[in-house]
């Protein structure tokens, strides 16, 4: 394999810190990898190199394993700690690589043995670098609680952004688990409702007059039960937002009086006389094709549009494959504080897997992983052993389907991984550039 530049360098210079207490070999290897366009920082032991970091990041550590005072493994748990899934390259002299599991534990990423040949060296840094891209936690972009990376998702998020301080209702579409209620709540602290209250109901979790006076309260005496006045959460929900969830199951009768309170901007109790004023921003959420129940007359056309004035599909999951490295470290992190990572393998068992569940699967798997790990490292055989047996026989395509749908998934996970560079993915994929859009454009990627 030869290797002239690192294969994620195009669009930015890797930084690399390089620590060896052998002032004449750490020189030469840096005059090698600047020679590869690297940008080369060197420390002559572990606390120089923990004060270079403290001065600025760098996207890979080099470091020899044997120095006096702080050795490689021991600067590597100082890093482990301080900078998560920062990559580490261990050079160690030959015969001395410690146990490989123990290292793996440690979050070393590569090992390099002595005498250093080039090729090794820059073989292991591009190791390191796409892993160190793939799953770290930059700078996620997080709006009001939706993290997300991928196109489609920084596409939809300006449109939110867009139309969230109007006090058009929204319909939110898309898959279970894909982060509809987290949407309608980003939404609702967008707008300038937000200093009111944000409530959600599920109007497929209660049977139907339940759901009518949850929704539009009762007065005492309206029906046996009734030993008192409720207030409805239409109207609890007053100067802030509603979020009817799950809208296509609310009953047919329940869906004329919602278009009242829509149109009206009133609520009338169960068994009251009066109507009351509201100013409620209403949001609804729907795992079901709504304009389908329209055709087949189970969802009312008028209330459909008064819903659905600006319509937001959420992607599932598997249609926005660069957010499920991000969401995954996002979740780790929150669940065990920056304690343990994936490895590379973890990664792509995320990657290839299509989430039927979406981010909610996502999460709990990653909650299983995280209580099966007992070191840092969560690995693939773990994140596969939380995913559910598929059935083998059912859905089996033919040869050529197979083979299409695994080029397919291949580009999307180099891109991925690439962070969506085509000139590094066609690297990275061994193809050049422009095989590589024919590839996207046969699989209609973009
Ligand atoms: N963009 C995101 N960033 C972080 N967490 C998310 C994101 N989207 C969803 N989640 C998490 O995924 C889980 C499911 O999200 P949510 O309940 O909003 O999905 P949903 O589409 O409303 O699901 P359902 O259709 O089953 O009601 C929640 O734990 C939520 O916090």
């Amino acid at each position: 394999m030869s290797y002239t530049t690192p294969s994620i360098s195009d669009t930015h210079t890797v930084s690399v810190l390089l620590v060896d207490d052998d002032p004449a070999l750490s020189e030469l290897l840096a005059i090698r990898l600047e020679s590869h366009g690297f940008d080369v920082t060197l420390a002559s032991s572990g606390h120089a190199a923990l004060r270079q970091l403290a001065n600025g990041p760098v996207d890979v550590v080099i470091t020899d394993l044997r120095m006096e005072h702080m050795d490689g493994l021991a600067l590597n748990q100082k890093l482990q700690a301080q900078y998560p899934g920062l990559p580490v390259v261990m050079m160690t002299a030959h015969g001395s690589i410690p146990d490989a599991v123990d290292a793996i534990e440690q979050g070393i990423t590569a090992f390099i043995t002595k005498p250093i040949n080039s090729e090794e060296l820059l073989a292991a840094i591009d190791k390191a670098l796409p892993e160190h891209r793939a799953t770290q936690l930059t700078d996620p972009d997080n709006f009001h609680g939706l993290y997300h990376q991928s196109l489609s998702m920084r596409q939809l998020v300006q449109q939110i952004k867009a139309i969230a301080p109007s006090q058009a209702n929204i319909l939110i579409q898309g898959e279970s688990g894909t982060g509809k209620e987290v949407t309608a709540r980003a939404i609702h602290l967008a707008s300038s409702h937000s200093q009111g209250p944000f409530i959600a109901i599920n109007c497929g979790a209660l049977p139907a007059h339940l759901l009518e006076s949850e929704l539009f309260g009762h007065k005492k005496g309206a029906f046996t039960g009734a030993i008192s006045d409720k207030q409805g959460l239409i109207q609890s929900a007053d100067k802030g937002t509603l979020l009817l969830d799950e809208i296509g199951d609310m009953p047919l009768d329940l869906q004329v009086k919602l278009l009242r309170v829509l149109q009206e901007k009133t609520v009338r109790p169960i068994g009251g006389q009066h109507e009351q004023t509201v100013d409620v921003r209403i949001l609804s959420a729907s795992h079901r094709n709504l304009a389908q129940a329209v055709s087949e007359g189970k969802f009312r056309e008028d209330l459909y549009y008064r819903l659905n004035v600006v319509a937001i599909q959420l992607p599932a999951l598997r249609e926005r494959v660069e957010d499920i490295p991000l969401l995954a470290n996002l979740f780790i992190k929150q669940l065990a504080a920056g304690q343990k990572r994936l490895s590379l393998d973890a990664t792509t068992a995320l990657l290839r897997y299509a989430w039927p569940g979406n981010i909610r699967q996502l999460h709990n798997v990653v909650e299983y992983c995280v209580a099966m790990t007992p070191g840092k490292l969560i690995t693939a055989d773990t994140i596969i052993s939380a995913l559910p047996e598929q059935d083998d026989k059912q859905g089996f395509v033919g040869l050529n389907d197979a083979k299409r749908q695994f080029e397919r998934d291949y580009l999307i996970k180099v891109l991925a991984l690439c962070e969506n560079s085509v000139p590094q993915a066609a690297k990275l994929a061994q193809r050049n550039r422009s095989d590589f859009y024919k590839l996207m454009k046969k699989h209609d990627i973009k």
